[in-house]
């Protein structure tokens, strides 16, 4: 195999997947870490598409093993079968306990007050995203928010602060990577065996294996959009990845987030995701249960 045929393997994969994926900032093609033709193609494919060095690597290799499974190079078939991710999937042990495969609309809210109020509303997946360094508060309003659910169908996931969700007995919690990070696993494991639920935030390929790897009740993607909210490492995903990530990571219940809004619903239902997570559309709307009433009817 010569580079001449691995860069016209490259260019098929483009004129297959570009119109896709456009528009997309082409980025440098990370040093290859194996050999192989289709590896070699799609790494200079998915860079020029605008994959960051870590997802381009993951979605080159999956090229190579869908390639070697079938016995042959197929430049149409973008890799969407987990298998060729290395991916265990949803379900089984030593996962944790399972959610809703459609957890529908989602709210993530500042406050106890806010899960009330949306619980009360009849949304029915919502998140207390609390943030502050005073352990105290945090316990109290983490407390405020699983009795503010009382009464309603609302599943309560904590954001980060899981230890205050097990003592509280929330539903779930949901962690981002850097939280992950910060993790023992026997932290986890606790978590799994307080039989809480575990939501995790993910960006692209590469944290969706890592994502994998724990055995989470749902994955969140993002952020699709450009948010104020949050300062995002990455780029927006946009909607076509959100497509091709939904299709691979089929088994789990998924949740899109970041900057979605009541027109964006459609086209991001779409793309297969059982439950859409908002704060803006929801807390800066002029009224936000009408905005909830609004969100649930384009999520039906
Ligand atoms: C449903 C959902 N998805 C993603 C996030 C973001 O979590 P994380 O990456 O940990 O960032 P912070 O929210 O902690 O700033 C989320 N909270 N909920
Ligand atoms: C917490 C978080 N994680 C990824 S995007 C985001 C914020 C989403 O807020 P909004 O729906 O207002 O864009
Ligand atoms: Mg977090």
């Amino acid at each position: 195999m010569t580079t001449t045929d691995t860069t016209a393997m490259a260019q098929a994969i483009l004129a297959h997947h570009a119109a896709t994926f456009e528009p997309c900032t082409a980025q440098p093609v990370p040093p290859p870490g194996q050999d192989g033709p289709a590896y070699g193609a799609a790494l200079q494919a998915c860079s020029a598409l605008g994959f960051i060095a870590i997802d381009a690597e993951c979605v080159a290799q999956a090229w190579q093993r869908q390639t070697d499974r079938n016995g042959r190079f197929d430049p149409a078939q973008w890799p969407d079968d987990p298998r060729d991710f290395g991916l265990r999937g949803h379900g089984g042990p030593p996962g944790f306990a399972p959610c809703p495969a459609a957890l529908g609309l989602y709210a993530v809210l500042p406050d106890a007050a806010w899960v009330g109020r949306m619980a009360r509303a009849g949304v029915p997946t919502v998140q207390l995203r609390y943030k502050s360094q005073d352990a105290g508060a945090v316990a109290r309003e983490v407390r405020a928010a699983v009795q503010a659910v009382q009464g309603t169908p609302a599943l309560l996931f904590i954001n980060d602060h899981w230890r205050e969700a097990i003592a509280a007995g929330a539903y779930g919690v949901h962690l981002g990577q850097e939280d992950l990070d910060a993790l023992q696993p026997d932290e986890l494991a606790a978590i799994r065996a307080a039989g809480l639920r575990l939501g995790v935030s993910t960006h692209g390929y590469a944290e969706m294996v890592r994502a994998d790897a724990v055995g989470p009740s749902y994955i969140a993607m993002g952020a699709v959009f450009p948010t104020t909210l949050k300062q995002m490492a990455t780029a927006p995903q946009g909607v076509a990845r959100l497509a091709a990530y939904a299709r691979l990571m089929r088994s789990y219940p998924l949740v899109a987030i970041g900057g979605i809004g009541a027109e964006q619903f459609a086209e991001i239902r779409r793309t297969g995701v059982g439950s859409i997570a908002v704060v803006r559309a929801l807390v800066q709307a002029p009224d936000p249960e009408q905005a909830a009433a609004d969100l649930m009817r384009r999520m039906a």
